[in-house]
């Protein structure tokens, strides 16, 4: 499949170091809020875009790849005429940042991986998540879907807050989900980890029911050569948005050491 033109929110000095944002499965560019005010403060040219299915970006048919979702990426920075970018991904955004940082290493100036995995199984559990959406629509999933993105604790400290992620998810085009659902499903991107050569910081959220740090962020950063893992305690899988201050110091420090 052809690179779609995702939606994209640029800001900062044309002449800063990129940053480019990518969101999880269910989110659009609000959901990186709390990091782009501190960036911008630091000099860097912040770019969020929304994934294929997502947002305000288009929704081609189904079946899409990891690949189609990383090919988007590369257009994108064709179109704003990046060169080499310092990827940010979340769950889904980091994925795709992994498959960037082996099939596109010379665009890549750096990797910051949050909660996320190189494989995430089981693949019935996609399949079926994704017939639940074609069938009932995004809402359908709303409810389970923040509960894996905010501790409980959290939730219930800040109800507005939760409410709004559940409006993100039911906002998301079912066959845009589902078609990225069948994406996670297929992909298997563990064998080529020791290919990436960008300096790459893994995150992960010690609460994480959807990609624990054991089996996923730990394999990833044995993985990658020379990448570092940090845990944050207190954050379930939207651990950027739950843990603001600390994912945006450990992303700012990464990326001024890069
Ligand atoms: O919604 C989930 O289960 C968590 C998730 C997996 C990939 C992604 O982007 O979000």
């Amino acid at each position: 499949m052809s690179a779609v033109r995702v939606h994209r929110v640029v800001e900062g000095p044309e002449d800063g170091p990129v940053v480019v944002f990518g969101g999880s499965l269910g989110s659009d560019v609000r959901m990186w809020e709390p990091q782009v005010v501190p960036l911008l403060e630091r000099g860097f040219r912040v770019i969020r875009y929304d994934t294929r299915g997502h947002g305000a970006s288009p929704v081609p048919p189904g079946p899409y790849e990891i690949e189609d979702l990383g090919a988007d990426v590369l257009a994108l920075l064709d179109d704003l005429e990046v060169e080499r970018a310092h990827l940010v991904g979340l769950s889904l955004g980091a994925m795709t940042g992994m498959w960037l940082g082996t099939h596109a290493p010379d665009r890549v100036a750096s990797l910051v991986l949050c909660c996320t995995s190189a494989k995430l199984g089981p693949p019935r559990m996609w399949a079926d998540r994704a017939r639940t959406v074609r069938a009932e629509g995004t809402g359908a999933v709303a409810e389970a879907g923040v509960s894996r993105w905010l501790t409980p604790a959290y939730a219930e400290r800040h109800p507005d807050r939760a409410a709004f992620l559940r409006s993100m998810i039911a906002g998301v085009p079912a066959e845009g989900y589902a078609a990225c659902c069948g994406a996670i499903e297929r992909m298997d991107q563990l064998d080529a980890l020791p290919k990436i050569t960008a300096p790459t910081l893994v995150i992960a959220g010690a609460e994480d029911p959807a990609t624990p740090p054991e089996g996923h962020a730990d394999l990833i950063a044995a993985g990658i050569p020379g990448a570092r893992l940090e845990v944050v305690a207190d954050a379930a899988h939207l651990g950027s948005y739950e843990r603001p201050e600390e994912f945006t110091r450990l992303i700012l420090d990464h990326l001024e050491r890069a």
